[in-house]
C-alpha cells in the first residue's frame, strides 16, 4: 500500500476531508475541481465517493503538482488533469472550457476571484476549507455577494498519543470548513 507524498500544507488531514466532501455532496460523473490540491489527497478521497469524476487538480507551486503526480499514479487516479498555475487566471482562461459541477478550495489565495469563477463555471457546491479568521470572513462575505453561503463549521480534532504507556490527546489546529451551495 502506498502512503500519500506529502508537501508543506498538505495532506489534509483526513477527518478535515470527510466532513468537506460530506458537505460537497459529489455525484458520480462530476466535473471536481481541487484548487490548490497540494498533494492531491482530497481528489483521492473524492474519487472513492463518486464514480466517473472528471477531477481537475490546481495548483501555483511546483512541488505540489510534482507531489499530485505522483500520488495520483500510485492511487491510480484517473481522468485527471494537473494544472499548474494561479487557479483564477487558469479557470478563467479561454481555453479553459469545461463547467465545473463541485469544488473543493483548499488553497484561498484570491479566493473572491476563484468563488466568483467557480459560480460563472455553474459550481453547485463549493467547499473551502481555510485557518485564518480574515479568509473566513472573506470567504462568507464573497459567498454572501454571489448568493451561495450555506454554512461555516468549525471543526477541532484532538489526536490520540501514547503517554508513559497511556493514552492523552493532542489537539490539530482548527480549521474553518466554509460551504457555498447554489440557490435553485
Ligand atoms: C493547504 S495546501 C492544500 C492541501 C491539500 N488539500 C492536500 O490535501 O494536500 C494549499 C495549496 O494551495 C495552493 N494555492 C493556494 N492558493 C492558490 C491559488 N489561488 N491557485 C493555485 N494554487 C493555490 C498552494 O500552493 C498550496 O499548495
Amino acid at each position: 500500500m502506498f502512503e500519500i507524498v506529502s508537501v508543506s500544507g498538505g495532506p489534509t488531514k483526513p477527518e478535515i476531508i470527510a466532513v468537506s466532501l460530506s458537505k460537497l455532496g459529489l455525484r458520480d460523473g462530476d466535473r471536481f475541481a481541487d484548487v490548490g490540491c497540494g498533494t492531491g489527497s482530497v481528489s483521492i478521497e473524492a474519487a472513492k465517493l463518486a464514480r466517473n469524476l472528471t477531477i481537475y487538480a490546481i495548483d501555483a507551486r511546483n512541488e505540489a503538482l510534482k507531489a499530485t503526480e505522483i500520488n495520483f499514479k500510485n492511487f491510480n487516479i484517473e481522468n485527471a488533469r494537473i494544472l499548474a498555475g494561479e487557479a483564477s487566471d487558469l479557470l478563467n482562461s479561454e481555453s479553459f472550457t469545461d463547467f465545473i459541477d463541485c469544488a473543493f478550495v483548499g488553497g484561498t489565495k484570491n479566493i473572491d476571484s476563484v468563488l466568483e469563477i467557480l459560480v460563472k463555471k455553474k459550481a453547485r457546491s463549493i467547499v473551502v476549507n481555510a485557518v485564518r479568521i480574515e479568509t473566513v470572513v472573506k470567504t462568507i462575505e464573497t459567498m454572501k455577494k454571489l448568493g451561495i453561503f450555506d454554512e461555516v463549521v468549525h471543526i477541532s480534532v484532538s489526536r490520540s498519543a501514547p503517554i508513559a504507556g497511556e493514552t492523552m490527546f493532542k489537539p490539530e489546529n482548527p480549521v474553518y470548513i466554509v460551504v457555498g451551495k447554489k440557490q435553485n
